[in-house]
């Protein structure tokens, strides 16, 4: 061979060592189920390799990589072939390639066909031979012609029948061979990454890595211990069975008994398909299992055969195929974190890495324990994982690529921002944490925001960087002065202030004055001292106290003197308290420098007792009402503490104590209980209705005393 024709040598070298990479990582994802690249990569690998046979004709040789279908089989399993082989799928990963391979349907002379779209399942596919009904045989794909057999593994799968049940309308065919998806619903994996952690093995990567390993075990018991699902998108090989599309091939697949997704869609148009492209894209993680895209296929089958297939796979169907939520990437350090209760975490700082469609630097590594747990060591390559709104998370280190001698890492004793010895809270802690909760000034600037934040003060315009600002100025020393700002502590900030023009030179300090942003600040900051005194109870971090249990505090007390006052038990009798959350306030009202801050803040005038609104009428004095799904007036908030301002309680449970259920758009189950139980139900009309007038006269509840066997909505 020449360098005149065919190839030149410098790119038959890149491809026979790009196809080396690819086999390579085939093998161990297909057959290891331990891969060293992550996806992305490998995508880029196989379109590299794809650009080259481009050019190069020759360099596609029926053993390249971009010819063949992807996997082996292992000598742990028998190999068997396929009566029909299984094949891949192309991929598009813009909306430009998605319309080429359209474009591509109109050349070969399906123009507009309409479409089967459907979610792809990040699983691992299965072949299952019925012959008169009967499971004989279920095959991995293996390379596509040659699987491994794994029958007395997929015969522990519940969902997948032993015997198909004809039907009139869908007689059982003497043989088909039926296509689909092995996986392991999304939470079913964290169940079992859990118990492979308390059972001292080491966690599965991801779900399809579970799903894999879970079927592909020698011994079929420790396969029906997991709990394994699937769903079929295929036919092989058939006798006596000839559906028109593929879609009604589903309908007679669902007859017979085996599980097909409901989320199958067919579409008249390429529009269609793109709608649950997006659809999906949003909504990706509210399915029960893992997608990584959505395949679309011509769903007549007459057409499918007139387009055929390549050697890897049809030209019938595409998946198209969503950003990856799993990448390598380098970790350049581990640092820690202190939080706002002195909680030190450790996280990894990584080269700058794209993961589901953004850039990721950092991503947690949750505690010292974790880190050991996992390995994961600076100079690694780790697995990152950011999915939906999760924090990026780092899942493990590819120790196939881990440098020799690359040192483990160590958690440090000291804290990084005060240089106090780090401590367990309490003996058997994984977390340690940095005592100096007063003067730690990461506990303190991590407070001041919490204090401004959603759930406490909601303080618009003191954000993270606004509370570093206002510490580093020293304007407060920590969040018991936030309410003391005032023009004159901003003017000694940079954030707050702007250039004084010539005008206002007189009200100027060193030339400057207080900006837009300062006087907003401000503004809220006054607002903020009439918020219900359950935010306040928030704003304090005690531990154990969010906003439910602030809520009960609040209720049950009134005012801040009263909490403070009360005793041990008596707060854990308080409906919605309990021990946990009564110890806590004890433990931290006995604190000076935190009753110094109630003080701080009570000075400046920030309200410390709910007023009752006497000119809003106790109607509901006496009763429990819930309220499900959402109302078109009223946010979350807004309808409990309408509730409990006329002197009824907000309860989250429905029981017999309870009086009367609001339901609104998107009830769930709730609804069904108060039916269940007999408690009246009313609609938003009649929310409005029984706030402004109370219950009616004769249609109140039964009062029912002895035989309550409700859940109370008290917890702990
Ligand atoms: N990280 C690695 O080292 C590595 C190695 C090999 C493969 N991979 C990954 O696997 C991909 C290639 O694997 P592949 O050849 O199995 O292709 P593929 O996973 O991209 O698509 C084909 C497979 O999709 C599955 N599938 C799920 N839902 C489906 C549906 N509704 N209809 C039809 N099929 C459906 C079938 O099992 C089919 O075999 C790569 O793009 C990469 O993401 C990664
Ligand atoms: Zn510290």
């Amino acid at each position: 061979m020449t360098s005149l024709e065919g190839a030149g040598a410098e790119a038959r070298a890149e491809h026979r060592e790009i196809a080396e990479r690819v086999e390579d990582a085939r093998w161990r994802y297909y057959v290891l189920d331990d891969p060293s690249l992550d996806d992305g990569e490998f995508d880029r690998l196989m379109r590299r390799l794809e650009e080259l046979e481009e050019t190069h004709p020759d360099l596609r040789t029926p053993d390249s990589p971009t010819q063949k279908v992807g996997g082996a089989v292992s000598t742990e399993f028998t190999a068997v072939d396929h009566l029909e082989p299984m094949m891949s799928l192309d991929n598009a990963f813009t909306a430009d390639e998605l319309l080429s391979w359209h474009d591509r349907l109109a050349r070969e002379g399906v123009a507009d066909p309409a479409l089967l779209c459907e979610l792809k399942v990040d699983g691992l596919a299965i072949n299952l031979l019925y012959e008169g009904g009967r499971l004989v045989r279920a095959l991995t794909r293996g390379d596509g012609r040659t699987g491994e057999d794994v029958t007395p593994n997929v015969r522990t799968l519940g969902s997948v029948p032993d015997r198909l049940a004809g039907t009139e309308e869908f007689p059982v065919p003497a043989l088909v061979e039926v296509r689909g998806e092995i996986f392991l619903p999304v939470a079913a994996f964290e169940r079992l990454n859990a118990t492979m952690v308390d059972a001292g093995k080491p966690p599965f990567a991801n779900p399809r890595n579970a799903a894999a390993g879970s079927l592909r075990q020698k011994d079929p018991r420790v396969t029906a211990t997991r709990p394994l699902e699937m769903v079929c998108h295929g036919l092989g090989a058939r006798e006596g069975f000839g559906p028109l599309s593929q879609s009604t091939a589903y309908d007679a697949l669902a007859a017979w008994g085996l599980p097909v997704s409901d989320r199958t869609r067919v579409v008249a148009s390429l529009d269609g398909a793109r709608e649950m492209i997006d659809h999906y894209r949003e909504h990706r993680h509210d399915v029960e299992h893992e997608i990584d895209g959505v395949v679309i296929k011509v769903d007549d089958v007459a057409a499918q055969r007139r387009l055929g297939s390549t050697s890897r796979a049809p030209r019938w169907a595409i998946a198209f195929k969503y950003p990856p939520e799993e990448v390598n990437a380098e970790l350049l350090a581990i640092d820690v974190n202190v939080g706002r209760t002195g909680r030190v975490t450790p996280f990894g700082r990584m080269v700058p890495t794209r993961v589901a469609g953004s850039t990721v630097e950092m991503a947690t590594l949750h505690n010292a324990h974790e880190v050991r747990r996992k390995d994961v060591r600076p100079g690694d390559t780790v697995v990152l994982r950011k999915a939906g709104d999760v924090i990026p998370e780092i899942v493990k280190p590819v120790l196939e690529l881990r440098p020799e001698g690359l040192a483990e890492w160590v958690m440090p004793t000291h804290c990084p921002e005060c240089g106090t010895g780090l401590a367990q809270q309490k003996e058997g802690d994984k977390d340690l944490r940095c005592p100096n909760h007063r003067h730690c000034p990461a506990q303190v600037r991590e407070r001041v925001f919490h204090v401004a934040g959603r759930g406490a003060f909601d303080i618009e315009g003191l954000g993270y960087e606004a509370a570093v600002a206002l510490l580093d100025a020293g304007v407060i020393a920590d969040e018991g002065d936030v309410f003391d700002l005032d023009e004159a502590a901003l003017l000694r900030t940079g954030l707050f202030t702007r250039a004084a023009r010539k005008a206002e030179a007189d009200d100027a300090v060193d030339g400057r004055v207080v900006s837009a942003n300062g006087r907003r600040l401000l503004a809220n900051l006054d607002r903020a001292t009439q918020v219900p005194l359950w935010r306040v109870l928030v704003a304090l971090s005690i531990r154990h106290v969010g906003p439910t249990a602030a809520r009960a505090l609040a209720q049950e007390f009134g005012s801040m003197d009263a909490i403070r006052d009360a005793g041990e038990q008596q707060l854990a009798d308080a409906e919605g308290v309990g021990p946990t959350i009564a110890e806590a306030v004890i433990e931290w009202f006995a604190v000076d420098w935190h009753r110094a801050i109630v003080d701080a803040w009570a000075a400046a005038g920030v309200s410390m007792a709910d007023e009752r609104d006497e000119s809003v009428a106790r109607t509901l004095e006496g009763l429990t009402v819930v309220v499900t799904g959402s109302l078109e007036g009223f946010s979350r908030d807004s309808a409990k503490e309408a509730i409990l301002a006329r002197g009824g309680k907000a309860a989250g449970s429905v029981s017999k104590k309870t009086d009367f259920v609001v339901v609104g758009d998107n009830a769930g189950s709730k609804a069904d209980k108060a039916e269940q139980l007999g408690v009246p139900v009313l609609d938003e009309a009649g929310f409005v209705a029984l706030l402004e007038q109370g219950p009616p006269p004769v249609a109140g509840p039964d009062d029912d005393t002895d035989d309550d066997t409700g859940t109370a909505a008290t917890g702990a």
